[in-house]
């Protein structure tokens, strides 16, 4: 069959009333700008919704299968399908790419979903609210070129959620705050803005705040197993373990991750720096170019928590990624030769119980 490319191509004809295959799948112009129209014929694009053991789960126009392991590419990357080299694939560049350090003592950094359009940071308001993680995921996000997105769940569940709305907001300026009750039909009004039809969006936050009753929602079905904990046990146990694209009819595409408890941070000390942009743009007013913000004369940052205009809980909190992202993103030489020392720090900082 010979099928007609030249909708998904860059100089595309005027809008058509019909989204296509691709389109729904979230094909845009910037994947559409890296091939050319032969490339395009013969090796038609898919996009990975799904990653298991036996291989790469790819989804495009007439076309469901999967590709054997080989192909270096995470769930929501871009491929072009080479069915007779299928190990060959090509992964189109990323328009984004969330990572984190590996979990356990492995050194590498593991890419976790690409092409996320937004990430919804969920927590609830219980227990689980915990500032410092909110920074932290929103650092994750704003390196990783996605716009992160506050959700705070179980408001049913407390006379009053404006307190954690007004600690949420006090983060950063670049991120909205939403409020409300994951069950039901609130999340797919409230979250519209963001999960229109060819995006991609992503929920992280621990386990037991109700990503999967969120993407349920959204989804209109039972799609993904919801689980029970007891409501004075903020954490739950661990229940999803796949990370799959989930198509919404006529929506966006949801990606459901497992509780993402061992994420650390690495090489992400410019999104550190977004969250962070007040004490970044302070740090500029020091004195002293390498300033450690201590007993410095002319220390910008000591002088805003004096005059009141930094809460010194922040300071320690951005003190405290800092030192993680420096110590992950160190080589492998300089994380042998600093281990010793910043062991400890980071033992102490990140409450990690033991590195080895
Ligand atoms: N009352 C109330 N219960 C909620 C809300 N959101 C989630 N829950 C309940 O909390 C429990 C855990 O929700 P899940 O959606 O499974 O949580 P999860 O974040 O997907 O958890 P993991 O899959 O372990 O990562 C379920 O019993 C949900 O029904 C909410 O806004 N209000
Ligand atoms: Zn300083």
């Amino acid at each position: 069959m010979v099928r007609d490319y030249s909708a998904f191509l860059p100089a595309a004809a005027p809008l058509q009333k019909e989204r296509s295959a691709l389109d729904r799948l979230g094909w845009d112009p910037f994947f559409a700008q890296q091939i050319d129209v032969d490339a395009l014929a013969e090796t038609p694009p898919v996009r990975v919704v799904a990653v298991h053991r036996s291989g790469l789960h790819v989804v495009g126009e007439g076309i469901d299968e999967t590709v054997p392991p080989g192909v270096d590419a995470t769930v929501g990357d871009w491929l072009l399908l080479d069915r007779a080299q299928p190990q060959s694939c090509r992964v189109l560049e990323r328009k984004s790419l969330i990572k984190r350090r590996a979990p356990g003592t492995g050194r590498g950094v593991q890419p976790i979903a690409a092409n996320i359009d937004t990430v919804f940071i969920v927590t609830s308001c219980n227990q689980d609210f915990n500032v410092a993680r909110l920074e932290r995921y929103a650092a994750l996000a704003f390196d990783a070129e996605v716009e992160p997105v506050i959700v705070l769940t179980k408001t049913d569940l407390v006379d009053d959620p404006a307190p954690y709305v007004d600690a949420a907001r006090a983060i950063s300026d670049r991120m909205a705050v939403i409020a409300l009750d994951a069950r039901g039909d609130e999340p797919a009004r409230a979250l519209a803005n963001w999960c229109r039809p060819g995006r991609t969006v992503a929920f992280l936050g621990s386990s037991g705040v109700g990503k999967s009753t969120l993407t349920n929602a959204l989804l209109g079905r039972q799609a993904v197993a919801t689980q029970a904990i007891r409501e004075d046990d903020a954490r739950g146990r661990h229940t999803t373990t796949n990370r799959e694209l989930h198509a919404i009819p006529g929506g966006c595409l949801v990606l459901d991750t497992p509780g993402m408890r061992e994420l650390q941070l690495a090489d992400a000390a410019a999104g550190i720096a977004d969250v962070f942009e007040d004490i970044a743009a302070m740090v500029t007013g020091c004195r002293f170019a390498d300033c450690q913000h201590d007993t410095e004369p002319g220390c910008a940052v000591v002088a805003a928590v004096a005059e009141g205009r930094l809460d010194p809980a922040r300071l320690a909190r951005w003190r405290k990624l800092q030192a993680e992202d420096a110590f992950n993103s160190a080589s492998l030489f300089q994380r042998r030769e600093k281990d010793r020392a910043f062991g400890k720090l980071v033992r102490n900082a990140t409450g990690a119980k033991t590195r080895r």
